[in-house]
């Protein structure tokens, strides 16, 4: 039997792996393939399919969306188009997120990660209320990270693979996760390319000055914006199919926690101290606001965490001087 693989290096919690890509960029099919991987590691891990219309998963999800939600019902009962239908899907599984967690958190000591397959139209996962808080919540307690799938044999010219770059980018701006960028199909091309013109800059502008497109000059000008986006990333390549590089991701995956665990996890708990503060401070400024009402309202201050409050004579309450009813 193969040597089992740990979770994260330095964590207890097993690394959350949401795989997002564009339609057809083999998201399914590298699910499938890392799933198996892990399986064949005898680690196994807890798999949540998120994606309400997909047709047949080739693959077993502990949690599957389509279990809760009915996704051509939906859109029949709210007459919505295809794109509506699977942003409702969503947003009606999402209200159940809690017990989701629930699910995840009783398995999580038993599993060694927790993978996620998302809707092909990325955008309704990517930049839907409820995507943020499916995200958002599982950060809160797992290292959660972004594998974000690429089509590598539809990448190779640069305007196409700009537009990708691009996209990841405000994906890791809208999430602020750690981000693999998963080149997939290297059985069909290499990702070679992309290395280059991600590690060596004046490669890519070769290739741009090849480019004789209208929009070269303005993607120079926005290869130079990429240059800080690609210092965030790790970088592999591998195929779905016949499961070359996937090492190689368990690798990154492991990366990715560890930078989890030193540069998200902190800013993750400052931001619920502080929103936990503000609450606790809004709460306060409510009472205060309420106190000042009664005084107002009594004609004199009233005086809180003392024994012998002295209220003033109420003569609605319908009690006489010494308190009698
Ligand atoms: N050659 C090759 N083909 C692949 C690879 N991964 C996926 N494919 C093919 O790409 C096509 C799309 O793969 P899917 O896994 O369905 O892609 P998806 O991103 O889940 O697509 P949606 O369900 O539309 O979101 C299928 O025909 C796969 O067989 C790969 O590594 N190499």
């Amino acid at each position: 039997m193969s040597e089992p693989t740990t979770n994260a290096s330095t964590t207890s919690q097993p690394p959350v792996i949401l795989c997002i890509g564009m339609a057809g960029s083999g998201k399914t099919t590298f699910m499938q393939r890392i799933n198996a991987h892990l399986h064949g590691k005898n680690t196994p891990p807890y798999v949540i399919n998120l994606d309400p219309a997909v047709g047949q998963l080739p693959f077993t999800a502990n949690i599957d969306i389509r279990d809760t939600v009915n996704y051509k019902e939906v859109m029949k009962q709210y007459n919505l188009g295809p794109n509506g239908g699977i942003l409702t899907s969503l947003n009606l599984f999402t209200t159940k997120f809690d017990q989701v967690l629930n699910l995840v958190a009783k398995r999580a000591d038993s599993v060694s990660h927790v993978l996620v397959d998302t809707p092909g139209q990325i955008e309704i996962f990517t930049w839907s209320a409820s995507g943020a808080i499916i995200t958002d919540t599982l950060a809160a307690t797992y290292p959660t990270m972004v594998a974000y799938i690429i089509d590598t044999p539809r990448t190779t010219s640069p305007a196409t693979f700009m537009s990708n770059m691009l996209y990841a980018c405000s994906i890791l701006y809208k999430t602020k996760l750690p981000f693999i960028l998963v080149f997939n199909k290297t059985d069909v091309v290499s990702h070679d390319f992309a290395v280059e013109w991600m590690t060596d800059f004046e490669k890519f502008q070769d290739a741009l000055r090849r480019d004789t497109s209208y929009m070269s000059s303005l993607m120079n000008s926005m290869s130079l914006v990429l240059e800080e986006f690609y210092q965030h990333l790790k970088v592999v390549g591998v195929s779905a199919v016949t499961g070359q590089g996937i090492d190689d991701f368990f690798d990154a995956v492991k990366e990715a926690a560890d930078e989890y665990e030193q540069d998200y996890k902190p800013e993750i708990e400052r931001i619920i101290r502080k929103k936990m503060e503000k609450e606790e401070k809004d709460r306060q400024d409510q009472l205060n606001r309420l106190m000042k009402d009664v005084s107002v309202s009594k004609g004199t201050e009233v005086e809180l965490g003392q024994g012998d409050k002295t209220w003033p004579e109420d003569e609605d309450a319908g009690m006489d001087s010494e308190g009698k009813p």
